[in-house]
């Protein structure tokens, strides 16, 4: 296939893809300087109103959820031989087949990428649809502040959960569709998705999909030292009989969940150390801080280690934040700690935009840490709701803080917030910190808890 210059306003730059349907550009959207995805109907299916209109469905779901865990939808139109094409985000790190392919991935990690996974599923299912289809080549990826993020695509077959029974065509892709799937007319519904779930889950673990169902050989044989509970989640999920399933992708999701803040969880290197930053930009991040920080002292540490330490002279207190949050801060009250009511005052704040800390408007990533005389035990924010909704609310012990900690994993703006009041062993005062992260890391929560410190 020959490459087209452009489509409309978007500038070819490289083929991607093609799938059964269409083929996916990488092209570039010059008035706003950014790449996008284009994705184009095939020629031999453009004329087939049932493929067209699947074609635009997709492109509507897409646009209405409007999801953080799923490729998002700008714009659509027809060229001029009447092949539709949608614009879409551009992933710009290949999809989950891809990670699998390059080795095992730690379990915490795994854990991560299902977690976000399922928040994506959940967010189709709350609008009323089943994806049908989720497998890892359908998992794609696209570069955060902070690593990587999920984005969910392909919503091909994709249908409204209230038409789903009937005269439903088999669709899907076997190895990871639902037993009910391959029943043509089969009556579907959410829980067909949440097989896959269990299959995607069998696979970042083992590196192998799950054989036809019945599937028996539990994760753990292929993989050992899993949590028993982990083993247990993802074979329900992949019963033949639904009704044994979690009943949908949320509550799998906060099944996933609880197992990646169990303590004794199988560490992975540290988190930071795959978040690295090109050693110049650290230095100049470092240097920025500096020069407007008044008490604050940076440094970052071997070229290519991405945590910067900052210091509130004034409150003795000092943070690990991982670089690329470390852009703005604030030493006064300027951060609106969540926990003002409870006495949570000026503190420390190191933030990718400061000023706007609690915006949901605005996503800003960083870390707030003010010391409190005293043993407290704050509950939560005290009335306050960063997020909506109520915080899980987990007890930490660390060799060096322990305390509560207020876990907000899907903040209403976006991303996630933490917030936690944590002391040292026996030693009468409390540090209140509050995180942000674009998602929720329990892992990187636990760490920078874990070093900061009173000097
Ligand atoms: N938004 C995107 N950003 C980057 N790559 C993408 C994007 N969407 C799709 N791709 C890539 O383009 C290729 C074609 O995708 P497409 O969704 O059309 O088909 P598929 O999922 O490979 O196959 P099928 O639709 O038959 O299941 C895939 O390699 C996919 O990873």
């Amino acid at each position: 296939m020959s490459q087209p210059e452009a489509f409309g306003r978007y500038r070819v730059i490289r083929r991607l893809g093609s799938g059964s349907f269409a083929t996916v550009w990488l092209a570039q959207d010059d008035l706003l300087n950014y790449p996008v995805a284009i994705k184009v109907l095939a020629e031999n299916w453009a004329h087939q109103m049932d493929i067209q209109h699947r074609f635009l469905e997709e492109a509507r779901i897409l646009r209405q959820t409007d999801s953080t865990w799923l490729v998002a939808v700008h714009d659509v139109d027809v060229l001029p031989d009447g092949r539709p094409y949608m614009v879409m985000t551009y992933a710009d790190q290949g999809s989950v087949t891809d990670l699998i392919r390059r080795g095992q991935l730690p379990l915490d990690e795994a854990l991560r990428l299902l977690t976000e996974i399922g928040q994506g599923i959940t967010v189709l299912h709350n609008h009323g649809t089943i994806h049908r289809d989720i497998k890892p080549s359908n998992v794609l990826l696209q570069s955060s502040p902070v690593g990587q993020r999920v984005l969910v695509a392909d919503l091909g077959f994709a249908k409204a959960i209230d038409e789903a029974s009937g005269f439903t065509a088999a669709a899907g892709t076997p190895g990871y569709m639902s037993p009910e799937q391959s029943i043509p007319g089969g009556d579907l519904d959410v829980r067909s998705d949440v097989y896959s779930l269990g299959a995607v889950a069998y696979e970042l673990i083992t590196g192998r999909p799950p054989s036809r169902p019945p599937v028996k050989v539990p994760p753990g044989r292929i993989r050992p030292g899993l949590p028993r509970a982990l083993d247990e989640l993802i074979l329900s999920a992949l019963s033949v009989d639904r009704e044994s399933r979690p009943a949908d992708a949320k509550t799998f999701t906060d099944r996933v969940r609880a197992i990646r803040t169990e303590p004794d969880l199988p560490k992975a290197d540290p988190w930071w150390q795959r978040y690295q930053m090109p050693w110049r930009r650290t230095v100049t991040l470092a240097a920025s801080l500096l020069l407007v920080a008044a008490g604050a002292t940076a440094s970052t540490g071997a070229p290519g280690m991405a945590l910067t330490t900052v210091r509130d002279a004034s409150q003795n207190i000092l943070v690990n934040v991982p670089s690329v949050w470390a852009r703005e801060f604030h030493t006064d009250l300027a951060a609106g700690p969540a926990a003002a009511g409870a006495g949570a005052g000026p503190g420390l704040l190191v933030a990718t935009d400061a000023d706007d800390w609690h915006s949901t408007e605005v996503p800003s990533y960083g870390v707030y840490a003010t010391v409190m005389p005293g043993s407290r035990r704050l509950s939560g924010v005290s009335g306050a709701d960063p997020c909506g909704g109520s915080p899980e609310e987990r007890e930490l012990h660390t060799p060096t803080w322990e305390g509560t900690v207020w876990d907000w994993p899907e903040c209403n703006g976006g991303g996630a917030f933490t917030s936690a009041a944590v002391h040292q062993p026996g030693v009468p005062t409390t540090v209140y910190m509050e995180i942000r992260q674009p998602a929720y890391r329990p892992d990187v929560v636990n760490d920078i808890i874990g070093g900061t410190r009173l000097v």
